[in-house]
C-alpha cells in the first residue's frame, strides 16, 4: 500500500513537472515572439532525438522532394539538433529570394568552420557585410568578369585540346575511357591556370599536390555533413574528419604560399601582360588605399574557394563545372537523336574543316538549349543554403532569425506544375518555334527566373556562371563535333544520381570513343 502511494506521489510529481515545463516553454516561446504563438511551416511527424533523420535517404535533395510532395512546398525539418526550412517551388522561392532578398542574403555557418584554418577569411560563407560586398564586387568586375573570362580563352582552348588528344589516344589504344575523370582534369586545369597560372595534373610536382588536394577535399566534403547532423556534438569531431581537413588545408596553404611568393617576385620584377586572379588579389593586398585590407590568408582562402554551400574556387570551379559537363554528355549519349541534331547544327554553323570555338556559341542555339536542359535536370548544386536574418513571415509561416533555409533547386527545376514531362530530356523546350516550346524560350538561367535557377539568384548568386557556361558550351560542342561515343558494357549510360553531397553520376561514365572528325587535323585548319 505504501509502495502504491509512493508511486502515485512520484507519478503526480512527474506530471506536475511535465505540465509546468511544457507550459513554461510555451510561455517563453510566446513572449519571445510577442503575443502570438509561432507558426512554423508544416513538419512531418518526427521521432524523439533524431527528429526527421529517419526520413532522409542518401540523396538529401531527393528526400526533401519526396517530403515536399506530401507536406507542401514550404516545410520545416529537424535533423537531430539542427533545423532546416526547405523550399520546393518557384513561387515560394521567389518570395524568399526576391521579395525578401535582404533578409536571406547571408549563409548559415557549418560546423566544419571549426577545423578551417581560414575561418573568418571565407568568402562563400561570409556574412553579408563590407568584406563580402568588396569581394563580390571584385569577382563581378575583375576576377570572374566577362572581359577577364575572355582574356583566358586561349587557356581554355589549350586545355580542351589536351582533352581531345587524350581521347584520341584512348581511341587509338582501343581502351574505354572514364570521361568524368578526363573532364574533371580539364576543368581543374582551366580554373587553376586562371587562378594562379599553375596546372593541376598528376604528372607535375606542384600540380600533383594541387590535384591531390582537390581530390581529397572533395572526398571529405560529404563526410563533414555527417558531423553537422549532430549539432554541438559534431564539434567534437567524433569521426576525425575535421582533423583530416585541417591537415589537408594546411598542405594547400604551404603550396599556395610558395606560388604566392613566386607571383610576388614576378610582380616586383616586371609588369605582367595578363594578370591571373592571384596577381589581382596581391595588388589589392599591397594597395594601402584599398577599401578593404586583404590579408594573405584572405587571398589563399578565396583561391581555395567554394563548392556549393560550404567549401571554398577550386571546388566551385572544378566540381560543379565537371559535373555539369558529365551529365550533359551522358544525356547526349543516351539520346542519339539529340546528339545528331546538335552535331548537324555545329556542322551547319562551323562546317567540317575547323574546330568549333567559343566565338561560335552565340550562333549555336540548340547547343545552348541542350546545356540549359541538362542543368535543369541535373543541378550541379541541388541545394542552395541561406540563413534568415530576422524573424519574418513567408506565406503565412514564421521563419525565425538564424534559421537555415535550403532551396531545393533539384525539385523546383523538375516541378510538374512548371514543366511538361519534367523528367524527360527535351532541349526543344528551349527552342523558339518548336512544338511545346516555352514562350520565354530564351529563359534566363542566371537567377531571374525561379523555375530554373541553377546558379542561384540575386546578390548572392554565382559569380562564376559566365566562366562555367563558357567551359561547358565549348567542351560539349567540341566533343560532339569530334567524337562518337559507345557505352562500355551496355547500350545506355546508367544515369543514377550519386549519393552524398556530390550531384554527379553514381557510376563512372565509361565509354569507348572514336573520332568522327580528327580534332588533331582540325587544329591546323583553325590556325589559318
Ligand atoms: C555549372 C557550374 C556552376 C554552378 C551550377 C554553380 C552554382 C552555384 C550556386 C547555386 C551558388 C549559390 C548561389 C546562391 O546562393 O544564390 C553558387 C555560388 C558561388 N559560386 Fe558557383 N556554380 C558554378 C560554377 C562556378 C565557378 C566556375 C565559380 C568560380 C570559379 C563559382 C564561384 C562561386 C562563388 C564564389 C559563389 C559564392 C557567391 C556568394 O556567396 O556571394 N561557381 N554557385
Amino acid at each position: 500500500m505504501a509502495n502504491f502511494s509512493n508511486a502515485l506521489f512520484y507519478g503526480l510529481l512527474f506530471f506536475i513537472w511535465f505540465a509546468a515545463t511544457t507550459f513554461f516553454r510555451y510561455v517563453l516561446k510566446k513572449r519571445k515572439n510577442g503575443s502570438k504563438p509561432v507558426r512554423h511551416p508544416p513538419s512531418p511527424p518526427s521521432l524523439p532525438i533524431i527528429g526527421h533523420l529517419h526520413l532522409l535517404g542518401s540523396i538529401a535533395s531527393k528526400s526533401f522532394q519526396t517530403l515536399a510532395n506530401q507536406y507542401g512546398p514550404l516545410i520545416r525539418l529537424r535533423i537531430v539538433s539542427s533545423t532546416v526550412v526547405v523550399v520546393s517551388n518557384a513561387a515560394v522561392a521567389k518570395e524568399f529570394l526576391k521579395n525578401n532578398e535582404m533578409n536571406f542574403v547571408s549563409r548559415p555557418q557549418f560546423g566544419a568552420a571549426d577545423f578551417n584554418i581560414y575561418a573568418g577569411s571565407e568568402f562563400v560563407n561570409a556574412e553579408y557585410g563590407p568584406y563580402w560586398r568588396f569581394m563580390k564586387k571584385l569577382c563581378m568586375t575583375e576576377l570572374l568578369s566577362v572581359p577577364q573570362v575572355n582574356r583566358f580563352v586561349d587557356i581554355r582552348r589549350q586545355e580542351m585540346m589536351k582533352l581531345l588528344e587524350i581521347l584520341v589516344s584512348f581511341s587509338e589504344e582501343g581502351k574505354a575511357c572514364n570521361l568524368g575523370v578526363e573532364l574533371m582534369t580539364m576543368t581543374n586545369n582551366v580554373v587553376s591556370r586562371m587562378a594562379m597560372s599553375t596546372r593541376c595534373t598528376p604528372a607535375l610536382d606542384e600540380s600533383k599536390l594541387l590535384w591531390e588536394f582537390v581530390k581529397e577535399i572533395l572526398e571529405l566534403a560529404p563526410k563533414f555533413a555527417l558531423g553537422e547532423l549532430f549539432g554541438p556534438i559534431g564539434k567534437f569531431d567524433l569521426f576525425g574528419y575535421g582533423k583530416r581537413a585541417k591537415a589537408l588545408i594546411s598542405k594547400f596553404d604551404s603550396l599556395v604560399e610558395k606560388i604566392m611568393v613566386e607571383h610576388e617576385d614576378e610582380l616586383n620584377s616586371s609588369s605582367k601582360e595578363r594578370k591571373d586572379m592571384m596577381d589581382i588579389l596581391l595588388e589589392i593586398h599591397r594597395d594601402k588605399t584599398a577599401e578593404v585590407k586583404l590579408s594573405r590568408t584572405d587571398i589563399k582562402s578565396f583561391l581555395m574557394l567554394h563548392r556549393k554551400n560550404g567549401q571554398e574556387l577550386f571546388m566551385a570551379g572544378t566540381e560543379t563545372v565537371s559535373v555539369a559537363l558529365t551529365w550533359t554528355l551522358a544525356e547526349l549519349i543516351n539520346h542519339p537523336k539529340v546528339f545528331q541534331q546538335l552535331r548537324d547544327e555545329i556542322n551547319a554553323v562551323v562546317g567540317s574543316k575547323r574546330r568549333v570555338q567559343e566565338s561560335d556559341v552565340p550562333k549555336l542555339l540548340y547547343l545552348q538549349a541542350v546545356v540549359k536542359e541538362s542543368l535543369r535536370l541535373h543541378a550541379p548544386a541541388p541545394l542552395i543554403f541561406r540563413r534568415c536574418g530576422e524573424d519574418c513571415k513567408i506565406n503565412g509561416y514564421d521563419i525565425l532569425a538564424n534559421e537555415r533555409v535550403a532551396f531545393n533547386v533539384f525539385a523546383i527545376m523538375k516541378d510538374p506544375s512548371s514543366w511538361d514531362n519534367p523528367l524527360e530530356f527535351q532541349p526543344e523546350r528551349f527552342m523558339v518555334g518548336s512544338k511545346g516550346a516555352y514562350d520565354d524560350y530564351q529563359m534566363d538561367i542566371k537567377g531571374q527566373n525561379f523555375n530554373i535557377f541553377p546558379f542561384g539568384s540575386g546578390r548572392r548568386g554565382c559569380p562564376g556562371a559566365s566562366l562555367a557556361l563558357a567551359v561547358v558550351h565549348s567542351a560539349v560542342a567540341l566533343l560532339v563535333q569530334c567524337f562518337d561515343f559507345r557505352v562500355q558494357g551496355g547500350e545506355k549510360i546508367n544515369i543514377e544520381e550519386g549519393s552524398g553531397l556530390s550531384a554527379g553520376l553514381a557510376h563512372p561514365l565509361m565509354c569507348y570513343v572514336t573520332p568522327h572528325l580528327n580534332p588533331l587535323e582540325l587544329v591546323v585548319n583553325e590556325a589559318k
